[in-house]
């Protein structure tokens, strides 16, 4: 095993996990990148680069990865110091606050050590700017006091890998995104590739499911490994409670429907989100300000963890006016689609052309 350190015990929070996650979260995460599941070609690039790394005997290159919560970015950063044999130091943007807090971080790694920097776009501004020499010329440039005492530290630092993780690129300032050479984009996940993670973590738990029951599961997940492995753990508890031994797709429906998650894997957040759309603002557009007093729910939650898979799913579009309901978040609630506001051409008026 490794070096792995954590710098704050706030982390796991900090980092956009769930605390429920705890109990599970560290023991499932696959160590390997063979272990990992899907996401192919992030693992194919990753593959190369850490070979080429590895045969020339260098730290890899700084990494970047986004993708919206729950999809694998923390687990990635693990397998990249697992598989350079590196140690590895976990922080996160909020939690360093000042300069010398990443100046202590950066002096405190060894040569070829990971530096994970989890939700990376909430650096504050002067102490990313200490990681700008830091990631490209391996060279820590500090200030030290104020006014006319005040002196320039500069300092060699150990070559270093470092990972970032965020939900989003366009958060990054461009000087900081530019420093990575290494961009990859996590994608959602297909619900027989979460078939495999939930059977995976079935394994590992003693969890007895068959393969309709880890579908029925796969396919309410929402795409993210992390909501799949939560609702595993809740539908366990409904299995063990109600006698069964198997978790079936029978059990595993009754306990998602008293779960609330519906067949489509939409939440109540969901759900809400697309009926106020449809309810009170005749479908849209409405923009993201209105949206997120009327739902209640933080502009960033919405756009991060809501809007991505209501998209994605072909229920929910963005336009240049706002957040538009689609045809099919009507169809889904059995609702009539709100009269169009073009008048559509009539049966009468073609029949008479034709004739
Ligand atoms: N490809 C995968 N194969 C198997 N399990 C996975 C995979 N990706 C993620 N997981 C599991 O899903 C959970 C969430 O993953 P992780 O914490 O890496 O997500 P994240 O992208 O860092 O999320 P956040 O943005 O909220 O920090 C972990 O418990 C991990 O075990
Ligand atoms: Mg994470």
């Amino acid at each position: 095993m490794k070096r792995e350190e954590h710098l704050t015990g706030k982390r796991l929070v900090a980092g956009g996990e769930h605390p429920e996650d705890l109990g599970i979260g560290t023991e499932i995460r696959p160590r390997r990148l063979e272990e990992y599941i899907g996401q192919d070609q992030v693992k194919q690039s990753l593959r190369v680069f850490i070979q080429a790394a590895l045969q020339r005997g260098e730290p890899l290159d700084h990494v970047l990865f986004h993708g919206f919560p729950g999809l694998g970015k923390t687990t990635l950063a693990y397998i990249i110091a697992n598989e350079m044999g590196a140690g590895i130091k976990v922080t996160s943007g909020p939690v360093i606050e000042r300069p010398g807090d990443l100046a202590a971080i950066l002096t405190s790694l060894q040569a070829g050590d990971v530096l994970f920097i989890d939700e990376i776009h909430r650096l504050n501004h002067v102490v990313e700017e200490i990681l700008y020499p830091a990631m490209e010329d391996f060279q820590l440039d500090l200030v030290i006091g104020q006014g006319p005492g005040a002196r320039s530290v500069k300092m060699d630092l150990p070559r270093f890998t470092l990972v970032g993780a965020t939900t989003r690129t366009g958060l990054l300032t461009p000087p900081l995104r530019d420093r990575f050479g290494v961009v990859l984009r996590l994608e959602y996940y297909s619900p027989e590739q979460l078939v495999t993670i939930i059977q995976r973590t079935a394994r590992l738990f003693r969890i007895e499911i068959d393969e309709d029951g880890a579908m029925e599961l796969g396919r309410r997940s929402r795409g993210t490994p992390r909501i799949a492995n939560r609702l595993l753990r809740r539908v366990r508890d409904f299995s063990e409670v109600g006698g069964h031994r198997v978790v079936t797709r029978e059990v595993a429906d009754a306990a998602l429907t008293m779960l609330n998650v519906d067949p489509l894997g939409l939440d109540e957040m969901d759900r809400r989100i697309l009926l106020t759309l449809i309810e009170k603002f005749q479908g849209g557009p409405i923009g993201l300000e209105t949206l997120s007093t009327a739902v209640c729910e933080e502009k960033t939650t919405l756009e991060d963890v809501y809007e991505p898979f209501l998209i994605q799913s072909g229920f929910l579009v963005r336009t240049p006016r706002g957040r538009m309901a689609t045809a099919a978040a009507y169809e889904h609630f059995r609702l009539p689609l709100a009269p169009p506001a073009t008048p559509q051409p009539n049966l009468f008026d073609l029949s008479l052309k034709k004739s």
